[in-house]
């Protein structure tokens, strides 16, 4: 044992060999983490170096048939014949997650969710309390007041005849009332009657009641002495503003902006209690239209509140009036994870499977333990397992739990639907996505969704964080694409619905935006791989959705047995099977020959559908060296179109691992370059495809085939949907001819150029950026025009070239 006196003695003489060897110590530590970071700087290097693709290799152009292993109209359910063999599916198998599943299943997404809708939930007894709702207006020359009282009339004939608990409105003229009566909290009255607001407002850039209206409303916000919320007890509110287009014809330049301001400070008030988005109208134009579609807006939010049923899932409103991009969208998808009833999608029995274009057999039988997993990768002398099908994804799995947090609604066991951040930003007037540039297809009306989450494939950029099911064969339990429609739609409503409250929402997009119109079935998974595929367009096309189906090109039986679809997508992730096989790390052995008998089906369908590549490019991977081998595929398949994008970065786990970094991401300027590049190489090769649009907000290039593609020397890439949905329903007649037996030529169907839609628009067209003027560009932070002036201004100013600026 040390004696107390060594002890003591310790410090000191610690303190001593410092004083005398800190330097050598210093050293000896600031060289080591050296080597360490050399040491791990190599190691990341090494690894990139090998992920970069080989060089250029001639893709084999011989035609390749569709072999019987990959058609499943020759399978049968004898194993002896199916002679299955799961290997591929050996190290990816879906039971993995569903064993830790079993083990302790992560559930908080469920309640975290709870408890935001929590805070917002309604304080109205649908049983006792009524609805006051209250009409404020505020006029100069009369328009507002005008309409406000004929919109008054209609609504107090609508709430008579309508539930007891609703009482009939009042009108108030802002100009005569006293805003503390009202605007500090709402007025004292029995505790069972409830208030809500709607204001009706014009707009006026000189000094009137209005704006001390919204001082006033500015003023209770930051009065220390008051909440900040203090009309958080109203049940709702929302604004209507009357504006004049033709002098002020954007927001920016001033259109409606003090209804938009009172909106902002409302919601702050209220505690984000926006019953409806802003609606807003031109008293020169749509005014009226704009107003009565409003009306019936709003009143479905009362009944909403009448049925108790508050304001609604999801969000309330943000009630910041300084609004970020993302910030208030971000709440949504954080609470967004809800998920559509069980119920509702699961299928009564699942049937054993002849044949997967079957669907008869497939859902009505009641034997539902023998249903035979079937591979269409190669045959082996195995026999199959008989294992009961099971679930692709779980409620109770992982994967369900992290889809969910994505904020995907899972339908049924193997569905999916999302709203896309664009649909979001073309809500808020914010734009929509490189499909409206290019086709005219406005994301508002558009619904993102897969029949399969699962996926043959585990490309390195895929953002399904490493998390969904892979396999090459169906072996799951099968919903009914009935039920998979009815679910996918629901959950896309529900999921609108929600968004009603964020700041910036136009209530016309809104109300637009409860009729779908477009289905991008390329969410996550492979939807071709849902056996029922043609159903389940067959469905959305006779609901009039036009359907953008993006397959993988490892599905040759599948993708020869399609009907027809509104525009047809293979994605071209790589020009050679090395590169191919780096990329997309596909699952099948003979990768390569699915591959390119997807190729030589879109070539054979081309006169059918509307035909696209989509490249995505990845620097460092796919892009360098690789145009000639591009334009070998385009030769071979001659689509319509080529899409040609930048990667997305997703910062997955995933991604990482495949070395995927920020330095992979393309600049829009060698997206460009690479396109330009890869038309020169068409052209020289006698295909005239030409760049026909351009969205450089998402970094996308349109490449088309200039001989069907343009008219009268324009380019017409759009679509006309409803002769689409004509031709598809036989009112109008295709023009696609064949020759019959006694040789004279009958029409069999229609082709692309039938459902050519009008012009692409002058500023989508290369060069012009392909923004629609219409919209308002956001920046994030940093970025945009401003900051780029600012940042040259800061530039210059550190060089010493000062200038004069106005302050
Ligand atoms: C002096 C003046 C300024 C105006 N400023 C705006 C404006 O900044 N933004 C806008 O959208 N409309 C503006 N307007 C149009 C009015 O908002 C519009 O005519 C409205 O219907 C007037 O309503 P009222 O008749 O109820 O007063 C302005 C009109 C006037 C006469
Ligand atoms: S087309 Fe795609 S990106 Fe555009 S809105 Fe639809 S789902 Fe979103």
């Amino acid at each position: 044992m040390a004696s107390p006196g060594l002890v003591g003695q310790l410090p000191t003489e610690l303190l001593f060999i410092w004083h005398t060897h800190r330097i050598p110590i210093l050293f000896t530590a600031v060289s080591v983490l050296a080597i360490l970071r050399l040491a791990l700087y190599y190691r990341r290097t090494r690894e990139k170096i090998s992920t970069s693709p080989l060089p250029l290799s001639p893709i084999e152009k011989t035609v390749v048939e569709l072999r019987p292993e990959w058609l499943p109209e020759n399978t049968t359910l004898d194993p002896s014949i199916l002679n299955l063999d799961n290997h591929a599916e050996e190290s990816t198998i879906v039971a993995a997650p569903l064993e830790k599943a079993r083990k302790g299943p992560k559930t908080v997404k469920g309640k975290k969710m709870r408890s935001k809708v929590s805070k917002t939930a309604p304080t109205f007894d649908h049983k006792i309390d009524q609805v006051q709702p209250l009409i404020f207006f505020q006029s100069l020359s009369g328009a507002t007041e005008r309409y406000a009282t004929e919109f008054a009339k209609i609504f107090s004939s609508w709430a008579s005849s309508s539930s007891s608990s609703l009482l009939s409105p009042q009108i108030l003229d802002l100009s005569y009332i006293e805003f503390d009566d009202y605007f500090i909290s709402p007025p004292k009255s029995d505790s069972n009657v409830k208030y809500f607001y709607l204001l009706l407002l014009p707009t006026y850039n000189i000094d009137t009641v209005l704006s001390t209206f919204l001082e006033n409303l500015q003023e209770t916000h930051n009065d220390f002495r008051i909440d900040t919320a203090p009309l958080s007890a109203l049940l709702g509110y929302s604004v209507f503003g009357f504006g004049d287009k033709e002098d002020w014809p954007t927001e920016e330049e001033g259109f409606c902006s003090q209804a938009r301001e009172v909106d902002k400070w409302m919601a702050r008030l209220t505690g984000r209690k926006r019953a409806y988005p802003l609606g807003m109208g031109n008293v020169k134009g749509d005014a009226s239209a704009r107003l009565e579609e409003w009306r019936v807006g709003v009143q479905e939010a009362i009944v909403e509140i009448t049925e108790g049923r508050g304001l609604g899932e999801g969000v309330p409103g943000s009630g910041d009036p300084a609004e970020s991009d993302e910030e208030d969208i971000d709440v949504v998808e954080d609470s967004d994870v809800e998920v559509i009833s069980r119920k509702l999608v699961r299928p009564k029995k699942t049937a054993r499977v002849d044949d997967v274009e079957d669907l008869g057999s497939m859902v009505n039988s009641s034997n539902s333990d023998s249903l035979l997993p079937i591979d269409f990768t190669t045959y082996k002398s195995k026999p199959a397992s008989t294992q009961a099908p099971k679930e692709m994804v779980p409620i109770t799995s992982p994967t369900h739990a992290s889809l969910t947090k994505q904020g995907y609604t899972i339908i049924g066991s193997h569905s999916g639907v999302k709203i896309c951040r664009w649909t979001k930003s073309a809500l808020r007037g914010r734009g929509s996505c490189y499909k409206y540039s290019f086709y005219g297809i406005a994301s508002h009306l558009c619904m993102e969704a897969t029949p399969s989450l699962s996926c043959s494939n585990k490309c390195v950029f895929c953002w399904r964080h490493g998390t969904n099911p892979v396999g090459t064969t169906w072996r799951w339990i099968t919903d009914a694409p009935d039920l998979i429609f009815d679910g996918i739609t629901q959950a896309h409503y529900k999921k609108i619905k929600m968004l009603k409250g964020v700041p910036g929402v136009r209530a016309e997009r809104f109300a637009e935006a409860m009729r779908i119109r477009h289905c991008a079935l390329s969410l996550v998974g492979e939807p071709i791989f849902y056996p029922h595929i043609n159903e389940l367009l067959n469905i959305m096309h006779r609901n009039r959705i036009s359907t953008f189906l993006v397959c993988n090109a490892q599905h040759p039986a599948q993708l020869a047995a399609l009907v027809p679809v509104t525009q047809l997508y293979v994605s071209i992730d790589a020009s050679n099977k090395d590169s191919l096989r780096k990329i997309d790390r596909p699952l099948h052995r003979d990768f390569w020959e699915r591959f390119c008998t997807c190729l030589d089906i879109i070539r054979n369908r081309r006169f059918e559908q509307r035909t696209v590549f989509r490249l995505t490019l990845v620097k460092g991977f796919n892009m360098a060296e690789e145009v000639k081998g591009y334009a070998d595929l385009v030769e071979r398949a001659l689509p319509g179109f080529v899409e040609v994008k930048g990667v997305t970065y997703c910062g997955t786990s995933a991604a990482g691992t495949a070395g995927l970094t920020m330095q992979n991401v393309p600049f829009y300027e060698e997206v460009a370059e690479f396109v330009t590049e890869l038309e020169k190489e068409l052209n020289a090769r006698g295909l005239m495809y030409g760049i026909g649009a351009e969205h450089a907000h998402s970094c996308c290039i349109l490449l088309a085939d200039s001989t069907r593609f343009k008219r009268d020397g324009r380019w017409a890439t759009r679509i006309d949907f409803e002769r689409f949905f004509d031709l598809h329903e036989g009112k109008v007649e295709g023009t696609r001819l064949e020759k019959g037996e006694d040789g004279t030529a009958k029409v069999v169907g229609w082709r692309p150029e039938d459902y050519i839609g009008q012009d692409t628009p002058e500023w989508a067209l290369w060069g012009n950026k392909g923004f629609d003027p219409r919209d308002v560009r956001v920046y994030r932070k940093g970025k945009g025009p401003k900051a780029d002036a600012e940042n040259a201004a800061e530039a210059e100013a550190k060089k010493g070239n000062f200038k004069l600026v106005e302050i």
